[in-house]
């Protein structure tokens, strides 16, 4: 079984109702949000859980990166799938800006996505109409208030999107040797802030459907 992770009850309701209107085991679990709670409360889900679990697939919703050199970016409600985690806020921040600290230091800050789960995956939602954009994710302590701290953090890592959990979580699979997965839906622009433009219930229903055809067609190969 596949363990299912969303930050909060808001992101993970939907797929609960899909998972009862169907048979696809998996385990689910709201791991909170922020990389320090979302670790912390995987890895002791990991270790005192007994079932089988073997691979993490986290999903929710994420802010995009707006792309200045006139490529496209993703646009609210896309789904976008991860190929690399960075964990985008761990070193030295002057203002919008950031610098990072030696690897010996801090350990790897960069994490890649398994590529042949990450096929799978693409495949799975292009069957399904969703056609996901594939890209680097950059996970933050601090949601990105102004545009110009999120276009540093694009340009840095080449961002797709920015979000609060994946790089830790990614860090606790590698760390359990499980596969991993991470799998969202924009719910806003990195601009400067404007909660108004955020549209949080359907990103979450959007996210939960595309984890939910994860889920579903994993559980079968
Ligand atoms: O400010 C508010 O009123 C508010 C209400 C609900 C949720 C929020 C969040 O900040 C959600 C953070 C949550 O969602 C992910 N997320 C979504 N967009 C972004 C973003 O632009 N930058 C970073 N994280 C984002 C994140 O994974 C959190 O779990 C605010």
């Amino acid at each position: 079984m596949f363990l299912a992770v969303a930050a909060t009850e808001m992101e993970m309701a939907p797929l609960g109702r899909m998972l009862a209107a169907s048979k696809v085991p998996c385990v689910t679990l709201v791991a909170g949000v922020g990389p320090v709670e979302s670790a912390l409360r995987i890895a002791r889900f990991l270790c005192t859980d007994g079932r089988h679990i073997r691979g993490i697939v986290n999903f929710g919703v994420a802010g995009a990166y707006i792309n200045l050199q006139g490529y496209q970016s993703a646009a609210p409600l896309d789904v976008c799938l991860a190929e690399r985690e960075i964990a985008g806020d761990f070193g030295i921040c002057y203002g919008d800006n950031m610098d990072y600290l030696p690897e010996e230091l801090t350990g790897r800050i960069a994490y890649d996505i398994d590529r042949s789960l990450l096929l799978q995956a693409g495949l799975i939602l292009q069957r399904n109409d969703l056609h996901p954009h594939v890209g680097t994710f950059v996970t933050v302590n601090a949601v990105s208030g102004t545009r110009a701290r999120g276009e540093n953090l694009r340009q840095q890592w080449q961002g797709l999107c920015e979000n609060m959990e994946g790089a830790s979580i990614a860090r606790v699979a590698e760390a359990f040797g499980l596969p991993f997965l991470e799998v969202r839906s924009i719910s806003n622009m990195v601009e400067n802030r404007n909660s108004q433009n955020w549209q949080l219930d359907e990103a979450c229903e959007v996210a939960a459907g595309a984890a939910f055809l994860l889920l579903r067609e994993l559980e079968l190969s």
